[in-house]
């Protein structure tokens, strides 16, 4: 596992779209796995900006988000498909064909996620995931006491997270209580990993995650069993990390 330790959000979000651009130059039909939350927006951001002042091409580039909510309407401004085209897609030349975003609107739910597996597979598989983690130590919507050999399915919320994700939302009533998330095992075999923290109050999960046991009660700690794993942090996520 590579740390890197950036002195601020702005900082961090730029290493992280000069990671992703350089797999999209390397490789300019690589498979994204992309993250929602406030983490990776400094990233889009940049990687707009990449692609309007440099040409950062992403024609050929085909995207898997980790999760969406479960009952939310595409054109929902609280779900993940909206984020996703308001801070990234609409802004870049990638081909609608080539963006997966788990179905929330899904009738038959086991076929929908089944189906997006089955996508991933066929795209070849995802040469990099970008992750955030959740104040409880999820990633995606794999919330703690997760089984490791889950595959893309509909995930309960766990209080915590309904909570914490208000913020969006007019009143706490109307966070949805389901997702539909990809399973640590589809998390797992991303080729490359690269996961994001920044502000103080993700400093204590990101020391346990990275530092402590490896545990289905903080699934970000599965991470420290993948091979390929970039962490970026700013210096206040990184603040309790004892071996930095
Ligand atoms: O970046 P944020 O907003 O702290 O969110 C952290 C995590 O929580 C989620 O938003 C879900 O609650 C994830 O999508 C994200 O990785």
């Amino acid at each position: 596992m590579k740390i890197y330790v950036e002195d601020n959000y702005q900082k961090l979000s730029k290493k992280a779209a000069y990671i992703l651009a350089s797999q999209i130059r390397l490789k300019p039909d690589s498979v994204l796995g992309l993250a929602t939350g406030d983490t990776p927006l400094g990233m889009y951001r940049e990687l707009v900006a990449m692609h309007q002042r440099e040409d950062l091409d992403f024609r050929e580039i085909k995207t898997f988000n980790l999760d969406e909510y479960y009952g939310l309407e595409k054109e929902n401004p609280q779900s993940y498909h909206y984020y996703m085209m308001e801070n990234l897609f609409k802004h870049v030349n990638i081909r609608k064909e080539n963006i997966h975003i788990p179905d929330g609107e899904a009738s038959d739910i086991e076929e929908a996620c089944s189906r997006y597996e089955g996508l991933i597979r066929q795209a070849g598989g995802i040469d990099l995931q970008v992750l955030g983690i959740g104040r409880n130590g999820h990633i995606g919507f794999n919330e703690p006491d997760v089984k490791f050999e889950a595959t893309t399915h509909l995930v309960h919320l766990d209080a915590d997270t309904i909570q914490a994700n208000a913020r969006f939302f007019d009143s706490i009533d109307k966070v949805p209580t389901q997702a539909i998330s990809m399973g640590i095992k589809t998390i797992m075999q991303a080729k490359k990993i690269v996961l994001l923290a920044s502000g103080h109050e993700k400093r204590e999960i990101v020391q346990k995650a990275l530092e402590g046991k490896i545990l289905p009660e903080l699934p970000a700690s599965v991470l420290q069993l993948h091979n390929d794993v970039v962490v970026i942090l700013d210096q206040k996520a990184a603040g309790e990390l004892k071996e930095i």
